[in-house]
């Protein structure tokens, strides 16, 4: 098998655009630094990383005959947003559990955003008390269990989609769609730089280069930095994904411990709080390239990569690839840390 004979259900608008960031790469001195924009990906409620990941999905959901679409996210996540888009887009139903992943005092945080935009999209969307984990929650499990037994036909897509076992095919795509895109562009990106949470979209890149890598591909290195402030978990889970995604898209080996490497340093003490870096590297983003950037996810990335460009852990002769994931919609959430 190769990642080309797994179903695509098409939710994007084709590749997802890939720029300089010239000002960005000036301002730091070193590396040159470029964005592939899943911000920019799709039409469906502001796209994102998970829309890309559910065009795998959505062929095995539809070939089950489901008529609900059920996930799980925090009351910011831009998963379960893009589920209900996703759903709403296909004529499904969508039953969200919105966890409480993060104490955060915005009075608003549970109105704003994404799941205004879940609402705004039909979802029904429900708050529930538990707190963060990146693993498979009984919210979830019970949510299933409700729809089944008021008659409905479930799909279950995990948080983040990444406990999926076709969770990472999304991003092993991204991988051969950067390929394509260098010779296009006459460029070659050393050095990709990722936010990593519930893992599978660094996964599904370290599978899809793993496969690109054994045909004869360039070795590259794909640095995820950790969003989840929970390293120990999010790092197993990370090379679970990986590993059974290379074995889905055929790469007949064990990987490498040096493709599956994800760095701290950025994600703060808990998941969802900015810290200091994340805020500067939003402002950073915003003021020199116009780009905009998440508290909870891209900001703590960006702050990743300004810092391994800076300090030459990436080097001045280092091309790079920013992936840019979306989750701009959580920003009404955070207004207040930009007073
Ligand atoms: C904008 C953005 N950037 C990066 C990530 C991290 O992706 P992974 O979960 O695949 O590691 C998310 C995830 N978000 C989750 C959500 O519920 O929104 C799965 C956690 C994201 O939304």
């Amino acid at each position: 098998m190769s990642i080309h004979d797994f179903d695509r259900y098409p939710l994007t608008f084709g590749p997802s655009p890939v720029h300089r960031l010239a000002r960005l790469t000036a301002h730091l001195g070193g590396a040159e630094v470029w964005a592939k924009r899943e911000d920019c990906n799709s039409g469906l409620a502001f796209g994102g990383n998970k829309t890309r990941k559910l065009e795998y999905i959505v062929p095995d959901a539809l070939a089950a005959g489901a008529d609900t679409l059920v996930s799980i996210g925090g009351y910011q996540s831009n998963h379960t947003r893009q589920v209900a888009a996703v759903a709403a887009h296909l004529g499904l139903k969508c039953r969200l559990v919105q966890e409480k992943w993060v104490d955060w005092d915005d009075p608003v945080n549970d109105k704003v955003g994404n799941i205004l935009l879940s609402r705004i999209m039909g979802a029904d969307a429900r708050l529930d008390p538990h707190g963060f984990d990146i693993g498979i929650r009984t919210s979830w499990q019970d949510a299933l269990r409700e729809v089944e037994e008021s008659g409905g036909k479930p799909y279950g897509i995990p948080a983040g989609a990444s406990e999926h076992r076709l969770g990472g095919l999304g991003f092993a795509n991204w991988a051969y769609e950067v390929v394509e895109q260098e010779r296009e562009l006459g460029v070659f990106f050393d050095t990709i730089v990722v936010c990593t949470v519930t893992g599978s979209t660094h996964a599904g890149m370290i599978a899809g280069f793993a496969a690109l890598e054994d045909a004869g591909g360039r070795p590259r290195r794909v640095l995820g930095i950790d969003a989840s402030a929970t390293i120990d978990q999010t790092r197993v889970q990370v090379r679970r994904i990986a590993q059974r995604t290379a074995d889905l898209i055929g790469v007949d080996r064990s990987l490498r411990d040096d493709e599956v490497t994800v760095l701290e340093g950025w994600a703060g003490d808990l998941y969802g709080i900015p810290v200091e870096s994340t805020v500067d590297a939003i402002r950073l983003s915003g003021r020199l390239e116009g780009m905009i950037i998440d508290p909870v996810y891209e900001g703590k990335s960006m702050a990743g990569l300004v810092d391994l460009v800076t300090s030459g852990e990436i080097g001045k002769d280092s091309t790079v690839l920013y992936a840019h994931l979306g989750g701009q919609p959580a920003l009404n959430a955070y207004s207040g840390i930009f007073d």
